[in-house]
């Protein structure tokens, strides 16, 4: 396979500055290397431009820097269509949630019927009226499937790019209650930390597979690296307690895979400034790695 490798170091949507240093702490810690040791060939973007939060106004406290983080979703949302277009697997680095905006949008123009498999502490289905923050990265499911700001929801001049029983969400253990309102209200599908606890990780995962990827519908999966456990995982900005092991997240990782339905990943909320000696991002690369083919034999 051809993956192309694209930095998005935005840290708009979130409240804590860290995750804009995520794709470069991605990079370093070996990402390119391994990928080609797996037999991929792999070519590399850079990162799409993104404004310092210091240079621009953060407009209104309920949808905060709502006017770049559009910007850089058009932006990110043409790179990422373009690279499908050339038959490479798109790779996005983030940066917070808000980046799967401009991803999933560039995926969607390609793919019209798309599943989601969204791995998460965080169900991200805020709108502005339910958001307890303001903060745009815990709003992005809803403003794909058509729901909130009309800004948000209408990258690329379409909307919804998502339906939204076509979405499921893994390891949430955080969802505000106007957020559960929305959920439980749009049918997305939604395995809690507790689901994984009771029926174990494979059995979720097969579950998710085949409702994202039903009729052989093409998937994209977006790893929140939040959704590990905070021992395994130190370096997130809004991190949770009780989340997923090292091998249950691996094990989801390589459960994508071997379902051949993945058409492009993300990889985001790695934050560098509160992390251990790059260990998150190191930890991402490894996730990265089961999720695109890598076996223990
Ligand atoms: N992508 C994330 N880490 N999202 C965290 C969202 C937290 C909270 N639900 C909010 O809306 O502010
Ligand atoms: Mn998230
Ligand atoms: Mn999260």
């Amino acid at each position: 396979m051809h993956i192309r490798v694209i930095g998005a170091p935005i840290d708009l949507g979130a409240d804590r500055r860290g995750v804009d240093i995520g794709p470069s702490a991605i990079r370093y810690a070996g990402l390119h290397d391994h990928l080609r040791a797996l037999g991929h060939t792999v070519s590399d973007f850079g990162n799409i431009h993104v404004p310092q939060p210091e240079s621009r106004p953060i407009g209104s406290p309920k949808l905060k820097y709502l006017d770049p983080i559009v910007e850089v979703s058009e932006e990110l949302a043409n790179v990422v269509t373009d690279a499908l277009k050339s038959d490479q697997f798109p790779l996005i680095l983030g940066g917070d949630h808000s980046m799967a905006l401009g991803s999933i949008s560039g995926v969607a123009n390609v793919h019209k019927n798309l599943g989601i498999i969204w791995v998460d502490a965080h169900g991200d289905f805020n709108i502005e009226e339910t958001s307890p923050s303001g903060n745009i990265h815990g709003m992005i499911l809803a403003a794909l499937v058509g729901q909130g700001n009309s800004r948000l929801t209408h990258i690329g001049g379409w909307s919804p790019k998502l339906n939204p029983e076509n979405i499921v969400i893994v390891g949430a253990r955080d969802l505000d209650p106007g957020e559960q309102d929305l959920l439980r209200k749009h049918r997305v599908h939604v395995y809690t930390m507790s689901d994984v606890d009771r029926y174990g990780m494979s059995n979720i995962m097969s579950q998710a597979i085949e409702i994202a990827g039903r009729q052989d519908q093409p998937i994209h999966l977006s790893l929140d690296m939040d959704s590990l456990d905070p021992r395994e995982a130190p370096g997130v900005g809004t991190p949770v307690r009780g989340g997923l092991s090292y091998r249950e997240a691996h094990l989801a990782m390589e459960m994508v895979s071997d379902s051949k339905h993945m058409v492009s990943m993300d990889v985001v909320e790695v934050n560098s400034i509160l992390d251990r000696e790059n260990a998150t991002a190191r930890l991402a690369v490894e996730l990265i790695l089961s999720a695109l083919g890598k076996k223990i034999l």
